[in-house]
């Protein structure tokens, strides 16, 4: 983990687009697969009523919402955007903080969306103008001024809540980021470094959750398939984005595509969440063969 933090630490060293690629080689290489357990997540819901069938069943929706949001980015961008950016503040946040701590997750979930705003705003609407494939010439208000109610938010919950040094220690740390690297390069140190690992430790210590992924090395096998599929299907859609530069089409399909498939993984994560404490009953069933 510290090599991969310098690693994309290091993208702040190259030119503007060389920086770019750079972390979104490492977003996509070691950030994406942390989704591609969803698999694992839902097999043991569906394997026992459906059998074999249990993965067209998982992805046939997953998919489709996967295609929506696509399409959403074209035919409405900005509340695409906006829907992306409230929908990150709730993921990142409820994996930070863990359940029931909705003030503590809108604070850390909220930092790598609003940091950004606050600090680099007009190197975060070029980011968001080649994504949306829209003129941004600066960050739009809806976004800035939800992110100064953050701030205040979150001075208000430091001095409030007292949080735990480890807590603190990240909160300083992940700031640092945000305010001396690009902000793509801060974005890819959290999601690298934090977001996708968290996820996958919280799969790999939880036997109720995915308990075919025992281990991180597990975690890791068990998300390869999946994951060349989403590059394949990546590859697939490459010639549809218009930008005409190689790195800006790439950015626009990573940033589009994790979009896209933050609805279904996100709703997968409430819908397992939920079920769990409901005490669903997986138990009867045959354990999943692997
Ligand atoms: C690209 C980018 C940003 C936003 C990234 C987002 C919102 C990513 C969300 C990813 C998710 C939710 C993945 C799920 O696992 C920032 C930091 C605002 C500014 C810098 C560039
Ligand atoms: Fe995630």
């Amino acid at each position: 983990m510290p090599a991969a933090a310098l690693l994309v630490a290091a993208t702040a060293l190259l030119p503007r687009e060389a920086g770019w690629a750079a972390v979104l080689a490492l977003v996509i290489g070691l950030g994406v697969p942390h989704g591609a357990l969803d698999g694992e997540v839902a097999k043991p819901f569906l394997a026992p009523r459906f059998g074999r069938a249990w993965f067209p069943v998982f992805a046939a929706p997953y998919l489709a919402l996967t295609a929506a949001v696509l399409m959403a980015w074209r035919w409405a961008p900005d509340l695409t955007l906006a829907g992306f950016l409230a929908l990150s503040v709730l993921h990142f946040g409820s994996e930070d903080a863990g359940p029931g701590r909705p003030a503590e997750a809108l604070v850390r979930g909220g930092l790598p969306i609003a940091l950004p705003a606050l600090v680099r705003p007009d190197e975060t609407a070029r980011i968001f103008a080649v994504v949306t494939h829209t003129a941004m010439p600066v960050l739009p208000d809806w976004w800035t001024l939800p992110a100064w109610a953050w701030l205040v938010l979150a001075s208000a919950w430091l001095c409030l809540r007292r949080p735990p040094f480890e807590t603190l220690a990240e909160l300083a740390g992940l700031s640092l980021a945000f305010l001396v690297l690009p902000p793509l390069s801060a974005f890819g140190l959290y999601f690298v470094c934090l977001h996708a690992p968290r996820h996958m430790r919280s799969l790999a210590d939880d036997p109720a959750r995915a308990p075919a992924v025992d281990g991180m090395g597990r975690a890791v096998v068990l998300a390869l398939p999946i994951f060349g599929l989403t590059l394949l299907i990546g590859l697939l859609l490459w010639p549809t984005y218009p930008q005409a530069n190689g790195v800006e089409r790439l950015l626009a399909l990573t940033l589009q595509g994790l979009a896209a498939l933050t609805v279904p993984h996100w709703l997968l994560d409430r819908w397992v969440e939920g079920r769990l404490r409901a005490g669903d009953d997986r138990g009867t069933a045959p354990a999943p063969s692997r």
